[in-house]
């Protein structure tokens, strides 16, 4: 995560043919919101989720949350008219689906432009596809808009032909490659969803599995999911004391002219203090935004 930037601990999807979910989406604890055009609204309801979730968003009284909207692909009759509405409602951001090359973004960069979207909306990506993934770095690159990736590994197992696994290990190398692209561009990048929504214990453990491998948040689709979510990408109290007492000792370390300091029988030198200092001021970010809500 970018520093001081806003947290995306928990990203929470809702089809855009509910105006129940939308409404309760005003008060849930999540970080961001993503309202859905795409896989969770039925080609029928298509047309009707486009006004809802414009309405929506344009009637605001969603906080802090940040707004996603997801729009259809290219590739299909909807994809045009949902950025063009969607650019109209000046969300925060519109999550492209599918995305696979740095032509993608720009071509959503221009309908965006035409449609009267401010510099403020940027653009999200979804990055589902073995072609997406390969590409992440140029993809990430591509665009001033763009802010953030979103792992689809339902669409990735799927294109993969491979199995979703309690490790994940078949999605590793997919995973790393999109997570280093946004790294290498500053980019946000969010995990994919815990299917199972009931099972609380899966879920915390694929929270900690994405956290330690250096993903802000997961994206989440059921409600219930959101606690578990903004607990495990927080920075833990222990951890932040500890990110405290290495910026200390290594002040000190430095008051001595010396280069490295030991705290609890390790070194830290300078890119830990690094580290450290980032850790806290996300800390202090996640305390304003909750003390704000
Ligand atoms: C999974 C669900 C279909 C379950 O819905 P439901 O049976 O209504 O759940 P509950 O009765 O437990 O709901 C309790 C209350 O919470 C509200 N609710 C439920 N889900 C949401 C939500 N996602 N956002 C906001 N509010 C929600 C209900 O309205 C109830 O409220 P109340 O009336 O006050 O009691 C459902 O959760 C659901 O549809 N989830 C989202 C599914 C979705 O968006 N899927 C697409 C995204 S996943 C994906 O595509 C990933 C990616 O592309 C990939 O490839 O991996
Ligand atoms: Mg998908």
């Amino acid at each position: 995560m970018p520093q001081d930037a806003h947290p995306f601990r928990s990203v929470l999807y809702m089809p855009g043919s509910r105006p129940r979910a939308l409404e309760k989406a005003r008060t849930l604890a999540a970080d961001a919101l993503i309202l859905d055009l795409e896989d969770a609204v039925a080609p029928a309801e298509k047309p009707n989720a486009r006004e809802l979730v414009a309405e929506a968003v344009e009637a605001g009284g969603y906080g802090k949350r940040k707004l996603l909207v997801r729009v259809n692909g290219f590739d299909t009759e909807w994809g045009e008219a949902d950025i063009a509405r969607a650019s109209a409602a000046q969300p925060d951001a519109i999550l492209l689906p599918k995305v696979e090359s740095a032509a993608d973004i720009a071509r959503a960069a221009l309908l965006m432009a035409d449609a009267g979207a401010g510099e403020h909306v940027r653009i999200w990506a979804m990055m589902e596809t073995p072609r997406g993934a390969l590409n992440a770095l140029a993809i990430a690159e591509s665009h001033p808009r763009l802010e953030g990736f979103v792992l689809g590994t339902n669409d990735l197992v799927k294109d993969l032909g491979a199995a979703h696994t309690p490790d994940r290990l078949p999605l590793v190398t997919s995973l790393g490659l999109c997570l280093l692209g946004a790294r290498a561009a500053g980019l946000v990048c969010v995990d994919g969803v815990y299917n199972a929504f009931q099972d609380a214990e899966g879920l915390r453990a694929a929270c900690v599995q994405g956290r330690d491998m250096g993903f802000d948040g997961k994206t989440l689709i059921h409600p219930d999911q959101i606690a578990i979510a903004n607990e495990v990408f927080a920075p833990s109290t222990d951890a932040v004391a500890l990110a405290r007492r290495q910026v200390e000792a290594f002040e000190q370390a430095t008051a001595r002219g010396e280069g490295v300091a030991v705290v609890d029988g390790r070194i830290v030198e300078n890119l830990h203090v690094v580290t450290a200092k980032r850790l806290i001021e996300r800390a202090e970010t996640i305390a304003a935004l909750e003390s704000a809500a």
